[in-house]
């Protein structure tokens, strides 16, 4: 069991409270006043820096921020959690996506069983599953090669593969993989529209098997696949990843095609399990070993390094400090990658399903924030679309700047435009634009008093927005490992601090309820009366007007 301390009885909560009140950050002197800032506040590892320099905090700040953690039992905390602990209490379950990743000989128990020879024996299975289809050994029902994948699932079921597929598409095999998650009917028809049956395979991802979106989903392409093939032929074109294999057998895909998981994987930290049979596809079964073996590098990282040198517990306490004590209520996750397009959307799951919690682990309300709302987009696209409001609008976003050295492309002049904007934004964020230098600017340009007057203060970048660099020397699967686990252990960390269970999902079942309930309302045409006045004015008027 996880410990259960309110964070806010702590001595150093009470601390932080009174550093907060007590201080004004202001990166300009701060900066000023320390020339060591950077080295103070940043960590080189072997492909990586980690600047967090450029945060509203000193050493003091981070001195009783490690305290929180020491005082939230962090370290007994990660302990649990990869030892198989069952941490997610509310479901009675172990959290142990890091042993997906784990190519140690530790045995890790659960239940009385060592699990690493199952996950060992899925990994096979993926091997040389996918090589055959890599390969064409594989053939489809008429004797064709296997050409496009379809990757049915939704959630964690989909976002993980989508993401790590985007970006890691310049080391993709010759197979095109597709995604279909929304219950939407014209995304399984947009989908299909361009693929043949006869080498389309289609890979049904749920981890419950139950998911409305999913199966409905899994049906359509059942019976658009068996326009052109027959009943016996599922076996060569449907493939599923699933924790329950009965329901799989029961849709009628063969024993021997499905890829098993477990219960100890959440959905959301799924993407490293058997759900990741896209990526193998997608890039081929080495790279995604190096996936894995680079979140393993960040969880030996995570269980070893020193509190005060250790990047996702850095992360998590800053992540802390600005939505505890500054009240942000988002944070943004700024790629400055393409290939990273779907990182943020990708992360809204992983860590507002994770930590999108009003009740503490004594089952009492919370009498503090928890999770901020995590969005975002690739840099450069950003700066000219929202970047106007982090620059002067009137909340407090911080954010995390992600960028690699290297180019994955060859393309001339490209890579020096992408990273001058990115340390560029990073700066202007952190020390804006004074009046002072706004006048002096003005006067330059030759303007007169009146006018410098009219628009001195639109002119103005109040600055003192902080920012962490995660700056990579180049995007590779095991690169991409560490990155991903970095911010699943942040999002650990803050779960433990804010005493929830990160790991249940407890707030998307009322919606699924309700769905199920009104599905067949909407059958006949007869208006109804069942619901409050707005859902029942919106039923009625979908029934009026399909
Ligand atoms: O893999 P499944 O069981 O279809 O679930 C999909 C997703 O639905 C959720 O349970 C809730 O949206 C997610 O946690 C999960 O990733």
């Amino acid at each position: 069991m996880l410990s259960k301390i309110n964070p806010i009885q702590t001595t150093s909560w009470k601390a932080l409270d009174e550093h907060f009140a007590g201080n004004d950050f202001d990166l300009r002197s701060l900066f000023q006043y320390n020339p060591e800032r950077f080295k103070e506040f940043s960590l080189q590892k072997d492909n990586f820096l980690f600047d967090y320099s450029k945060n509203l905090i000193d050493s003091r700040t981070r001195d009783l921020l490690l305290q929180l953690a020491e005082e939230c039992q962090l370290k007994d905390a990660i302990s649990k959690m990869f030892s198989g602990d069952k941490i997610n209490e509310t479901e009675g379950r172990a959290v142990l996506h890091t042993a997906l990743r784990d190519f140690s000989d530790k045995e890790i128990i659960v239940d009385g069983e060592n699990i690493k020879p199952q996950i060992r024996r899925v990994l096979d299975h993926m091997k040389a599953f996918s090589e055959k289809i890599i390969s064409g050994e594989h053939k489809g029902f008429s004797g064709k090669e296997i050409t496009d994948i379809v990757n049915i699932g939704i959630g964690g079921s989909d976002l993980g593969p989508v993401m790590v597929c985007s970006a890691l598409k310049h080391f993709k095999t010759r197979l095109n993989v597709h995604f279909v998650s929304n219950v939407d009917g014209n995304h399984i028809a947009e989908t299909v529209k361009k693929l043949n049956p006869e080498t389309t395979l289609f890979i049904i991802a749920s981890k419950t098997f139950t998911t409305q979106e999913t199966m409905t989903n899994a049906n359509s392409a059942k019976d658009w696949f068996l326009k052109a093939g027959k009943e016996e032929d599922v076996a060569k074109h449907f493939v599923a990843l699933s924790t329950n294999v009965e329901a799989v057998k029961q849709f009628g895909i063969a024993e021997e095609n499905i890829f098993e998981f477990w219960d100890w994987v959440g959905g959301r930290y799924s993407l490293w399990s058997a759900i990741g049979l896209s990526i193998v596809l997608a890039v081929g079964y080495d790279n995604f070993e190096e996936l894995l073996k680079g979140a393993s590098d960040t969880d030996q990282h995570f269980q070893t390094a020193d509190f005060s040198e250790n990047v996702p517990v850095l992360m998590g306490l800053l992540g802390i400090w600005y939505r505890n004590f500054y009240a942000a209520t988002t944070y943004a996750i700024l790629p400055y990658s393409q290939y990273l397009d779907r990182f943020a959307a990708y992360l809204q799951q992983g860590d507002m399903e994770s930590n999108g919690k009003c009740v503490d682990r004594n089952g009492e309300f919370v009498e503090y924030e928890t999770g901020p709302i995590i969005w975002g987009e690739p840099g450069t696209n950003g700066q000219h679309a929202f970047y106007q409001l982090i620059h002067q609008g009137t909340e407090l976003i911080p954010a995390d700047f992600i960028a690699y050295v290297k180019s994955s492309n060859a393309v001339s002049d490209h890579q020096p435009k992408l990273l001058a904007n990115f340390f560029a934004q990073t700066e202007a964020l952190a020390f804006g634009k004074s009046e002072e230098e706004v006048e002096q600017e003005l006067r330059n340009e030759g303007k007169s008093d009146e006018e410098i007057d009219r628009l001195l203060n639109y002119k103005v970048f109040h600055g003192n927005t902080p920012t962490n660099s995660i700056l990579f020397n180049e995007l590779t699967p095991f690169s991409l490992g560490q990155l991903i686990a970095m911010y699943e252990h942040k999002i650990f960390v803050q779960g433990v601090i804010w005493n929830i269970f990160s790991f249940d999902q407890f707030g998307v079942e009322l919606g699924k309820v309700l769905a199920n309930k009104i599905l067949p309302e909407l059958e006949n045409n007869e208006a109804i009366n069942s619901h409050d006045s707005s859902t029942n004015g919106l039923i009625n008027y979908y029934k009026g007007n399909k």
